[in-house]
């Protein structure tokens, strides 16, 4: 593909009266993985919300493999292989493992790649496999993580979106995500990442946007090389 797998063009979107995104655009899936960083709620949640169908936009429209999809469904878009994985535990409670990796592979399209893509999460977190009949509720949250990214990948994604992966995750069991969200990267499927941890940010992403009061303050191409600080000053704003 020469063109960017998705496409956001000058998106609004929000909150009732309130407006978050304000005409942003964004591409991904053209140049490496995406990384989106900036300040607590200037809305890079609610962008990847908006991508996913989980909030309708008011104006502006978003493409994805060649597909208008700005008035589509959740359902529709993750038909379609934009699966999205959500911050914080949104995993029914009640659920095995195993449930929850059928219930990843419900599309058409990821069916007939069930036991495919089963052994593949399995080898990516093995510990999945030992605790293969618990119940989410009885997870630890780096657990119930890789469930939440191992049940986006039985979805077969064509691109997917990690919306803080690493958030709240004690260092070990963080550095042991970070391992695998890498190698799931140079497994071919391209990434949208939301995260806090400038150095893996920095590491996973060839294109970063920094987003600032709901609009792209700055863009950052490959092969623009940006280092910590000066990802750290634009936090801070200097
Ligand atoms: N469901 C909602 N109803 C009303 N306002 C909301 C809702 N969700 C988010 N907001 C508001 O929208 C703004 C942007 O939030 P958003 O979660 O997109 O930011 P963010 O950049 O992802 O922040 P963080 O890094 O803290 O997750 C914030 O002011 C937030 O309070």
């Amino acid at each position: 593909m020469t063109g960017p797998m998705l496409s956001v063009s000058e998106l609004t979107a929000g909150y009732g009266r309130i407006t978050v995104l304000d005409k942003i655009s964004i591409e991904a899936g053209r140049f490496g993985n995406v990384g989106l960083f900036g300040p607590n709620g200037h809305g890079k949640t609610t962008l990847l919300r908006a991508v996913s169908g989980l909030l309708k936009p008011r104006q502006g429209r978003i493409v994805f493999d060649g597909e208008d999809i700005t008035e589509a469904t959740s359902r529709a878009i993750v038909k379609k292989g934009l699966i999205h994985v959500p911050q914080g535990n949104t995993l029914f409670p009640d659920l095995s493992i195993a449930d929850c990796m059928a219930l990843g592979a419900y599309s058409p399209r990821a069916r007939p790649l069930e036991d495919e893509n089963r052994e593949k999460v399995l080898a990516l977190f093995p510990k999945l496999r030992e605790r293969w009949r618990q119940r989410v509720a009885t997870l630890s949250g780096g657990e119930r993580q890789m469930v939440s990214i191992g049940t986006a990948l039985m979805s077969h994604p064509k691109l997917l979106i990690l919306d803080e992966p690493t958030l709240g995750l004690a260092p070990k069991i963080k550095d042991e995500l970070c391992r695998s969200v890498l190698e799931i990267s140079k497994s071919g499927v391209p990434l949208i990442v939301v995260e806090q941890d400038v150095e893996f940010l920095l590491e996973l992403s060839q294109h970063l946007y920094f987003l600032n009061h709901g609009q792209v303050e700055t863009e950052i191409k490959p092969g623009e090389s940006l280092g910590h600080s000066e990802i750290m000053a634009m936090y801070f704003g200097h």
